[in-house]
């Protein structure tokens, strides 16, 4: 595909989205109808799409429309290119500029424009973080790290490091967490790659391996995740430490490649249903990864920054006490229960510690600490309580 058919492409898969097709369904369905495309063609539209949609209202405003068109009109403004020389109507390029595409367009102006950010959101942003708020959401209008997790159990930092380049892929180490690594070139190969196919890496996010870094777990401790899904955090604490690993969720489909992510990186972890929770504890630690916004993820999965109403932030907010308070009940005394969140949101890290701490007297918090948004990695929050 040349340049402009694939921004052709970009538009009619934004126009799914827009008409309320979640991105990753508009895509997919996409190449279903482009079996013509290859796999550059693919990863070139899916970034124009990612990318229009994280600069969602801001391309808006310079396109002079929110629609397919208009937002990648707005991006190729926005990246100082005349858009006359794509708007071509040549091959498979999108159609010529109309005169009011041509003369239509402003700079963004309201904060919401500026920042990328849905109007009710931008009070939320400034609470939580102040000064810093801007450069937040100006994070989320850029590409996310893509990061490595060294399993330290099979290989150092540094064996992989000189492993990587042997496959064609540039690393640098993280400035946030010892065994996390980010890819400089080559994020593409990591999924064929030997170390990633032997459990010598895996990917994670640089701030969620800081969080689980963080945390104090005494050899043979009986360690509960929580909130488990796929099993990233349970996974990153398996191969720090020796103790005993179960997991759970309350959709125990989410766990179902745990079994073979555990088996690849050597370790064991035993999933429980939620009749068995009891019977299995109490456990010294459990983790509370609880499902948030994800609001400090947002470049990952742009168009949940748009699907996010503060209706649905409220339940979320409820999911989370109502978690922290069944997990309470499973700590053995003078254990600790975690809460973490990838949300910037004070009503999802700050004020839920301290309504946890206000009707829990007999738990206090012994480490709360926040990640930014970041060329490192995710926004992130992390606060451990223990029942004195
Ligand atoms: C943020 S995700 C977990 C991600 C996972 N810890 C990881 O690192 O890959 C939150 C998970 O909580 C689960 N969940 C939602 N409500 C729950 C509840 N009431 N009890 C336990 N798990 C719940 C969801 O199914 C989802 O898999």
């Amino acid at each position: 595909m040349t340049p402009e058919a694939r921004i052709q492409a970009a538009i009619e898969v934004l126009d799914g989205v827009l008409a309320g097709d979640a991105a990753e369904k508009a895509l997919t369905s996409w190449g279903r109808r482009s079996r013509f495309a290859g796999s550059k063609d693919r990863a070139a539209v899916r970034d124009h799409v990612f990318q229009a949609l994280r600069c969602r209202r801001s391309y808006a405003c310079l396109g002079g429309a929110e629609t397919g068109r208009g937002l990648m009109l707005g991006a190729l403004r926005a990246a100082g290119v005349a858009p006359q020389t794509v708007f071509t109507g040549q091959g498979h390029a999108p159609e010529v500029l109309s005169e009011d595409e041509e003369a239509g367009g402003a700079a963004p102006v309201t904060a919401g424009d500026r920042l990328d950010l849905p109007d009710w959101m931008v009070p939320l942003f400034e609470a939580a973080l102040g000064d810093g708020a801007e450069a937040a959401a100006r994070m989320l209008r850029e590409r996310a790290p893509v990061c490595l997790r060294v399993n330290i159990r099979m290989n150092s930092v540094s064996e992989v490091i000189e492993n990587m380049v042997t496959s064609g892929i540039s690393v640098r180490r993280s400035e946030i967490a010892e065994e996390a690594l980010i890819v400089t070139e080559g994020a593409r190969k990591v999924a064929q790659s030997e170390l990633y196919a032997t459990g010598g890496i895996e990917l994670q996010d640089g701030a969620s391996q800081a969080a689980m870094a963080a945390l104090e777990i005494a050899p043979g401790a009986r360690v509960l995740d929580y909130c488990a899904g796929g099993g990233g955090k349970v996974l990153a604490l398996a191969v720090r430490h020796d103790a005993l690993w179960f997991a759970h969720d309350a959709d125990p489909r989410r766990m179902a490649d745990l079994p073979a992510r555990a088996a690849r990186a050597g370790v064991e972890v035993t999933r429980l249903e939620g009749r068995d929770l009891a019977a299995a504890g109490p456990f010294d630690l459990v983790l509370c990864d609880v499902p948030c916004s994800g609001s400090g993820t947002w470049r990952r999965a742009p168009d949940a920054k748009w699907r996010l109403t503060p209706e649905r932030l409220d339940a979320l907010c409820a999911i989370q006490r109502e978690i922290l308070e069944s997990a309470a009940a499973l700590v053995a005394p003078g254990g600790q229960l975690v809460l973490t969140t990838c949300s910037v949101f004070r009503c999802e890290n700050e004020d839920q510690s301290a309504a946890f701490l206000q009707t829990h007297p007999e738990w206090g918090e012994t480490l709360r600490r926040r990640w930014p948004i970041s060329a490192e990695g995710d926004g992130f929050f992390l606060s451990v309580f223990k029942r004195i």
